[in-house]
């Protein structure tokens, strides 16, 4: 049983990890190399805790989250290390290199990355075998489905124990077969965003109009059914008419959409820089945070009482 874990990396996915796994019941210390961020963090933690008092998840006794400047207090008699730092190997790797005689030859490291292939990581640990994918999804205290993913020299008992965890915390753990990039949660969000970013600059449709059409269409539907079942609800035979005109006019572009480009180069980077693909004022940054956390919170309960009925 996991009692003491380390989360590296407090951006936008480490403060909610980290609370939540205090809450249940786990004694998280909590690092990133910008103090900066480890205050913004804390600033966090009334918003994230309402978020889940509001989602009847009251803490375990036993846990508590504590913040630090060093990696190696961090880390130290740590069961697990979650990495959460930026998309980028090189940055990974430096971390994996940093905890080498930091941690306990029983600790198990994860990765919160969103594809990058485990193998491939796994390439700058000097103990593969106790290393797998921990994929959470954003935001991490609301969002129950975690991707566990073996690489090649993963051990079978490490995936266990990670997928064991996350049943002890009344989250949904999903398994992955196989460690193709972008596991199955990022292959399938992606294969949408690419379609979407090439449908709104080819004119077919506004960014808002897109958002209406996918949230009340499709993105309402498949929280309660599918994509595997929706194809049952709708008939294979109809899938299969569609498929076969449709499938070749769907986009296949490999290389990223001038949407996008064009907006990264300018910093137009989204809610981090007030504006990507819409424009916020801070006062309305803040307002989505809580409206978006308080629906998100509605739809869970409600699909969860789908479940038990
Ligand atoms: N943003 C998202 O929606 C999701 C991101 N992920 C993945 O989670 C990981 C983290 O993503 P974000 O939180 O979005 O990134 P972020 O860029 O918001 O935060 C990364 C944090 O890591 C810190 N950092 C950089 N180097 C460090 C080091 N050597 N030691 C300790 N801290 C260090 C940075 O100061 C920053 O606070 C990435 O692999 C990302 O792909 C996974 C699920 C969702
Ligand atoms: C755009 C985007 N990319 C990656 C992830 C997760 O790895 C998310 C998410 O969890 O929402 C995302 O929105």
């Amino acid at each position: 049983m996991m009692k003491r874990i380390a989360v590296i990396g407090l951006g936008t996915m480490g403060p909610g990890m980290a609370q939540r796994l205090a809450q249940g019941g786990l004694v998280v210390t909590a690092f990133d190399t910008d103090g900066a961020q480890i205050e913004k963090a804390k600033a966090m933690l009334p918003l994230i805790t309402g978020v889940l008092d509001r989602l009847g998840i009251t803490p375990k006794p036993g846990g508590a989250l504590h913040f630090t400047t060093s990696l190696a207090d961090a880390v130290k008699d740590a069961d697990l290390v979650i990495e959460n730092v930026p998309e980028k190997i090189e940055i990974k790797a430096d971390v994996y290199r940093a905890l080498e005689g930091l941690i306990a030859s029983k600790t198990l490291v994860v990765s919160d990355t969103s594809g990058i292939p485990i193998s491939k990581l796994q390439e700058h640990l000097s103990h593969p075998e106790r290393f797998c994918g921990m994929h959470w999804s954003n935001p991490p205290h609301i969002i129950p489905m975690i991707e566990v993913i073996s690489g090649a020299k993963t051990a079978p008992e490490t995936a266990k124990a990670i997928v064991t965890l996350i049943e002890e915390l009344g989250l949904l753990p999903v398994v992955v077969n196989k460690d193709v990039p972008g596991f199955v949660e990022n292959r399938i969000l992606y294969a949408l965003l690419r379609e979407a970013v090439d449908l709104v600059e080819e004119g077919v449709i506004a960014p808002e109009a897109l958002d209406t059409c996918v949230s009340w269409g499709i993105g309402y539907k498949l929280s309660v059914i599918g994509p595997m079942a929706l194809l049952d609800v709708a008939g294979l035979d109809i899938y299969h008419s569609v498929a076969g005109f449709l499938n070749q006019e769907l986009s296949t572009r490999g290389d990223i959409a001038p949407f996008v480009t064009k907006r990264v180069a300018e910093k137009r980077l989204g809610l981090k820089t007030g504006g990507g693909v819409y424009a916020y004022t801070p006062e309305r940054i803040k307002e989505l945070g809580a409206e978006r956390a308080r629906k998100l919170v509605a739809v869970r309960r409600a699909l969860e009482e789908k479940d038990r009925t």
